[in-house]
């Protein structure tokens, strides 16, 4: 009898949720608005929920298909949820821009004491968003970039150690790996003190937890389902956003440093100095800037910042800054071994530059650099290491020039992917092809086509610090060492489906030589 009850109750709940399923899978179509057939379970990212395509291939094939057949925007469904894509050039940039207060937030954030990191700029919203950002924004100037510059060419000594060991082993390196431990350094450095010296030594706290920030899985995907359907059940299911022990980490390391820094009154150039003075309330926010700001941006200023608000901005530092640029250098160094022309373009530049700056790396000789800053912004076209911009609607928006009502709740993903590989703005845009970013070419190019960073005022805060370290640790090798495919690299390269940020399946294995 308890069975039968037990079945009949699952029989009734199953039909209720295919019903309400279908029933939101009309969503786009009752608004006249294109969507490829949703299918039950999940509706358009069946694929994606089973490993089997990224969600950076999901929205650019959706892209081309809304291109190919002419259309500004389109919509899908993630289970429950529909989801915006713009396909058109003017309305990304007057979602990503002009109508910036309609779209100001990234996700729903879920305000949770048990996961203090979760309060970290990019996924803060509203009033607590931009209060927060006009704070860090000091944090990013040139001026405080230079300081923290020595500590980047430090961190590239390193590298020595480990090109010359393959080297005399005549072993092909994981080149991702490398680049993942020199950028774990220099972030671990600039975000929270420490000297973590990956590259020497792989096997350091630090290198473990921050690949497990970006080792997704089955479990990611399940969690992306719950934050689409509804943030707050992460809460009231106690669910940690992020792997085991993430959290717990850097935390204690933040709460470590700072113990360690007051007591023994020891201060050093980075960034976790300048965020124990905003916590100190010591470093003054521009007047000029706080002007702009609402009340209730004002009263969240007088606050200094807590302990958790400095963990969890470490950390997304460190989470941001670390992984996007060794694949920036990743896929860098894959074009330029392929290319080797462009290869030794770039180190006949870094030669004569570096010559006139006494064979030193300064800030003043990356600027001067023009052929590296082509060959970063191409790499950054093509490789695009955050495919997807996510976006929240904020406020009911108007699409200029149609009747369609975008809904506050509504997510939205704008393809990088997609606007970075269409052939409209970059012909054969398979080819690498550094010369696209000489200033005729960038000219001729309408706006919002270049997106490695985003764009508005939710643009990387790190920006600046991200093509930095690159440049520095590109300027290191280059000078030093000559570069090949090894036959292990899988050519052409196949990304990686569960990986949120752009991953080479296999890796990329190169040689390297002496100059
Ligand atoms: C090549 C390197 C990097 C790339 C490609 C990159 C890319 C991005 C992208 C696409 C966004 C979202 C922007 C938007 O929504 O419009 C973002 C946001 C962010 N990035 Fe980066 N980033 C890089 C390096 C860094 C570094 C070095 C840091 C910090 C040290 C950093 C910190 C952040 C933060 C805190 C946000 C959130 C900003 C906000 O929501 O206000 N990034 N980044």
């Amino acid at each position: 009898m308890i069975i039968k009850v037990l079945i009949s109750v699952v029989l009734v709940f199953s039909t209720i949720i295919v019903l309400y399923l279908k029933w939101t899978f009309r969503y786009w179509k009752s608004r006249n608005v294109y969507v490829p057939e949703p299918s039950l379970p999940f509706g358009n990212v069946n694929n994606f929920m089973a490993g089997k395509e990224s969600f950076g291939d999901l929205v650019t094939n959706f892209y081309n298909t809304l291109r190919a057949k002419g259309l500004p925007y389109g919509g899908y469904c993630f289970a429950f949820k529909p989801i915006f894509v713009p396909a058109d050039n003017n309305l990304v940039q007057h979602i990503l821009t002009t109508d910036f207060q309609h779209f100001t937030d990234h996700d729903p954030f879920v305000e949770d004491a048990n996961n203090p990191l979760n309060a970290h700029l990019f996924a803060l919203t509203g009033a607590k968003w931009k209060a927060l950002r006009t704070k860090l924004r000091p944090l990013f100037t040139s001026g405080k970039l230079k300081v923290m510059f020595p500590t980047l060419v430090d961190c590239t000594n390193n590298f020595s150690y480990v090109l010359d060991e393959a080297i005399k082993r005549k072993e092909p390196l994981d080149i991702k790996e490398t680049f993942a431990r020199y950028t774990i350094d220099v972030i671990g450095s600039v975000a929270f003190g420490i000297d973590c010296n990956c590259l020497r030594n792989p096997n350091t706290e630090f290198t473990t937890y921050g690949k497990k920030i970006f080792d997704t899985g089955l479990r990611d995907s399940i969690i992306e389902l719950i934050k689409v359907i509804n943030p707050t059940l992460i809460k009231l299911l106690r669910l940690d956003v992020f792997p085991a022990g993430v959290q717990n980490f850097f935390v204690n390391i933040v709460k470590e440093t700072i113990d360690y820094r007051d007591k023994n009154n020891y201060s050093r150039n980075d960034f976790m100095q300048l965020l124990m003075k905003l916590r100190n309330q010591e470093l003054k926010v521009d007047s000029s800037i706080e002007k702009e700001e609402t009340n209730e941006h004002v009263a969240f200023y007088q606050n200094g910042l807590t302990l958790e608000d400095v963990a969890a901005q470490a950390f997304v530092f460190f989470a941001a800054g670390f992984e996007t640029s060794s694949t920036t250098l990743n896929f860098l160094m894959y074009e330029i071994v392929q290319n080797l022309d462009i290869q030794e373009k770039l180190r006949e530049e870094i030669k004569t530059v570096l010559k006139a700056h006494d064979g030193k790396i300064t800030y003043e000789a990356i600027q001067e650099m023009t052929y590296m800053d082509k060959c970063v912004n191409e790499t950054l076209r093509k490789y695009p290491p955050l495919p997807v911009l996510p976006r929240l609607c904020t406020k009911d928006y108007k699409v200029p020039n149609s009747d369609l009502i975008i809904e506050k709740g509504i997510r939205l993903s704008i393809s990088v992917y997609g606007i970075h590989h269409d052939p409209e703005y970059y012909p054969n845009p398979e080819k690498f092809d550094p010369e696209r970013f000489s200033e005729e070419n960038k000219n001729k190019r309408p706006p919002v086509t270049f997106l490695p960073f985003g764009e508005g005022p939710r643009i990387c805060i790190g920006l600046r610090m991200g093509i930095l370290q690159t440049k520095v640790g590109l300027t290191a090798l280059l000078r030093d060492y000559k570069f090949n495919l090894n036959s292990k690299t899988q050519v052409p390269l196949e990304f990686i489906a569960r990986q949120i940020i752009l991953a080479a399946k296999g890796g990329i294995w190169i040689e390297a030589h002496k100059v």
